[in-house]
């Protein structure tokens, strides 16, 4: 099921705790066929993780990529990063139920994976999870409507 506008390139970003990880799910995009945006690092030399959370949240928000993807040491440093953008609903998963419900309940448009703590197989699971389950709306609608600030 295509829940996400694939027609617009997937956002995907890390840190160097990250670096292995996102280049696997490069090839795993690679192999759907679909479309995407790295927005770096590009090797496994210490970085700050804002200087590439803020970039992939930023391609979300302006609606030029379909969703994102991030991934750090633990995930909270890209999460905490990308849920200060307006529009942006960025959820840390660690296996696929997390990743079904952040999707079906939180309407999540960023799946932050935490590198170190979860297997590289697992880690495509998730995104393959994340990218085919539907919002359900209803009560998570009116919930996720309360979320943003004025
Ligand atoms: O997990 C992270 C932030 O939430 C990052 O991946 C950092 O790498 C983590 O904080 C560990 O830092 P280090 O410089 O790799 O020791």
């Amino acid at each position: 099921m295509q829940v996400f506008d694939l027609s617009k390139p997937v956002a995907i970003g890390c840190d160097h705790a990250g670096f292995d990880y996102k280049e696997d799910l490069i090839s795993f995009l690679e192999g759907k066929g679909i479309a995407f945006k790295d927005f770096g690092t590009h090797s496994k030399d210490s970085v700050d993780y804002p200087d590439f959370a803020h970039p992939v949240a930023s391609a979300v928000e302006n609606g030029e990529a379909a969703f994102g993807i991030l991934l750090c040491g633990s995930a909270n440093g890209v999460a905490i990063t990308a849920n200060k953008h307006q529009g942006i609903r960025a959820g840390l998963c660690w296996g696929e139920e997390i990743a079904q419900l952040v999707r079906a309940h939180n309407n999540a448009n960023i799946i932050c994976i935490p590198a170190r703590f979860v297997r590289e197989g697992d880690a495509e699971k998730m995104v393959h999870t994340f990218m085919t389950t539907e919002f359900e709306g209803g009560r998570h609608g009116l919930r996720v409507n309360k979320i943003a600030c004025a």
